[in-house]
């Protein structure tokens, strides 16, 4: 075990963690040359299109140091976007160490961060490196003050790299032998083994993968998972090469995979400690914790006929992606449909395109929300997903929404521009620290409603993308939230319902009117778009009525290039929705989004 290093690399989005571990990978010869591809880690289709590790992936290194000894490093890699922050504290939970990696070019951001406070509570030897010095904006001596500064180390102690030309990594391999601590642990004690990530496979089913804190995993075992409480047999068991590679028995230190034929990621929870059924651990690894999903919005095919179809495939994108939550929904607009629970908005993205990708579905999406708890007067607790499920307001005692801690990193000079966009989004300023001369942190409270609809946009501009941003979840507290409906002709469209706080409902209502009024095409009668809290009208637009006859070019007679025509118009019309006798387009469900200020 004395010659086992586990560990990890933390940074900030885009900041060159993949592109390292691939020459990690390559100078140990790991990989060869042939199978190398940009990013091997990343082995996804959408993670390497999206340039982002999604989920996180383990992989061991045989390493001669200068000492001559062989090592074994396994490399736990991390997803590096806030979306998953848990998945990375697990990992993290994996490891005795973390490179900590900076970009020479753009120097400590957020998650740079946020992820050295969770490798710190978990104890973590860091390694801190500064990547990309190949670069010519590489500002090494300030990023160098930035480290000394944040973890308190001495400058020397600092490694400088380049993924790209692979400069440094020599250094790294070595620091990683000599400063990370040997895992500890008795493989003879009972099992404990940390599940940090699984994967699906249409073959083998779920494939998990652990690190052993204690204890001895041996093939045919019957294992148990503690907090689910169920029981497997190891069919199969072993490392994670390139491949996987079977073994009979791993020990405590290594990190490993399990096969057990569980066909349902929901039975598969990161964070939770695999035991011997017949030796079991008396203590569950800490830290464990079932993840929520944070924003909630409906998925409906565009076809109603569909129906059927989207459920198989929302079945199977679950068998892979535990954390995504879906329940049946239905809506008086756009028929059957799921309302589902996302981890943040990249999460609810990353699975509206890979339904579309992977399972060729083209789905309709409705404005997202959070998730909301509402008390009525007789005590009763009632959690709200769906602006639907919120009750009548005049059974409501009081309401309670979500709210983070958001972290942002930016220049001074862009700190006036944050504090208007903050505090117009409800956000509460609690400090504000610089970090070096030229780097300011500035830590409010808000309402994650507030940052669900265009937050990120918004920061960016506003900064011109010099500003980071995190956040942590941190609680619920009382807001007075009312339910916007949107009526077209007099009719509720429920799928265009909002929730929201009502000093922003009477300017969100015009605007929504007003964006409504692009986005519908014009009709042969007169639509008349209205903004309704409660009974109450708050805005309204009107689109006035047009005659479009697609025919109308056809002078003469030709019969078939008229049927022609109707036919594509016949083809337009399959993705818009009947409301009344209202024709709305797919882009009016997502209208709320597009609000301009
Ligand atoms: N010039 C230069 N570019 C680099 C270096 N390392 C990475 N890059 C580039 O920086 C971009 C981001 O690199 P990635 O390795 O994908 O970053 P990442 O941190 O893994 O990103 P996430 O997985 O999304 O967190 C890519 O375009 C790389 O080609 C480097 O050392 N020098």
């Amino acid at each position: 075990m004395k010659n086992i290093r586990n560990f990890c690399i933390i940074a900030h989005i885009d900041h060159g963690k993949s592109t390292l571990a691939d020459r990690l990978l390559q100078s140990t010869n790991t990989i060869s040359e042939r199978d190398m591809m940009d990013q091997v880690l990343d082995d996804m289709d959408l993670e390497r299109e999206k340039g982002i590790t999604i989920k996180s992936h383990a992989i061991q290194i045989n390493y001669k140091h200068t000492d001559n000894q062989d090592y074994t490093l396994n490399l736990i890699d991390t997803p590096g976007h806030v979306d998953f922050s848990y998945e990375v504290s697990r990992a993290l939970a994996a490891c005795e160490g973390a490179l900590l990696l900076v970009d020479a070019t753009q120097g400590i951001q957020a998650q740079t961060i946020s992820n050295l406070y969770l490798a710190i509570d978990n104890d973590l030897e860091i390694i801190p490196v500064i990547n990309k010095i190949d670069m010519d904006g590489a500002m090494i001596e300030e990023v160098k003050d930035q480290i000394v500064e944040l973890i308190g180390c001495k400058p020397e102690e600092i490694l400088l790299a380049s993924g790209r030309t692979g400069l440094g990594v020599d250094k790294i391999l070595e620091a990683i032998v000599e400063k990370i601590p040997a895992p500890k642990g008795d493989p003879e004690a009972p099992l404990q083994a940390l599940i940090f990530d699984s994967v699906f496979n249409s073959f083998r089913g779920i494939i998990v993968y652990y690190r052993i804190l204690n204890g001895t995993i041996r093939k045919g075992d019957k294992v148990k998972f503690v907090s689910t409480n169920q029981e497997y047999f190891a069919d199969e068991i072993g490392i994670l090469k390139l491949k996987m590679t079977e073994r009979k028995e791993v020990s405590a230190g290594d990190v490993g995979y399990i096969i057990t034929g569980i066909k349902n990621a929901k039975e598969v929870k990161v964070g939770d400690t695999i035991t011997l059924s017949n030796n079991p651990t008396p203590e569950q690894i800490r830290g464990f914790e079932e993840v929520k999903p944070m924003v909630f919005a409906g998925i409906f095919p565009v076809e109603t006929d569909q129906f059927e179809e989207l459920r198989d495939c929302m079945d199977k994108l679950q068998l892979n992606d535990a954390s995504l939550t879906y329940e049946l929904e239905t809506s008086q607009a756009l028929g059957f449909g799921f309302r589902c629970g996302f981890l943040g908005m990249l999460h609810m993205e990353i699975i509206q395109e890979r339904l579309e990708r992977e399972f060729n579905q083209t789905v309709i999406t409705t404005v997202p929300n959070v998730s909301f708890i509402a008390y009525t007067s007789k005590g009763e607790k009632v959690i709200v997903n769906n602006p639907t499920e919120m009750p009548d307001p005049s059974r409501i005692d009081r309401i309670e929404e979500p709210f983070i801690k958001a972290q942002i990193i930016t220049k001074p000079e862009y700190i006036g521009n944050i504090m208007t966009l903050c505090l117009g989004k409800r956000g509460i300023l609690i400090n504000q620290s610089y970090l070096t001369q030229t780097r300011v942190e500035l830590i409010f409270e808000m309402p994650l409603t507030e940052i669900v609809f265009d937050f990120y946009d918004k920061l960016k501009s506003q900064t011109r993308g010099y500003a980071s941003f995190d956040y942590h979840p941190i609680g619920y507290r009382e807001a007075d939230i009312v339910k916007m409906d949107i009526l077209l002709n007099a009719e509720r469209v429920d799928a265009l319902s909002a929730l929201i706080h009502r000093g922003r409902a009477n300017d969100f209502g015009r605007k929504l009117c007003e964006k409504l009024k692009e986005l519908l095409p014009r009709q042969q009668f007169l639509i008349a778009i209205q903004a309704a809290i409660g009974a109450k009208i708050v805005a309204r637009e009107n689109i006035s009525a047009m005659r479009k006859d697609v025919t109308a070019k056809c002078y003469g007679g030709d019969i078939s290039r008229k049927r022609k025509l109707l036919e594509k118009q016949k083809e337009g019309k399959k993705r818009m929705r009947q409301i009344g006798a209202v024709e709305v387009p797919q882009e009016a469900f997502l209208a709320v989004l597009k609000l301009d200020d």
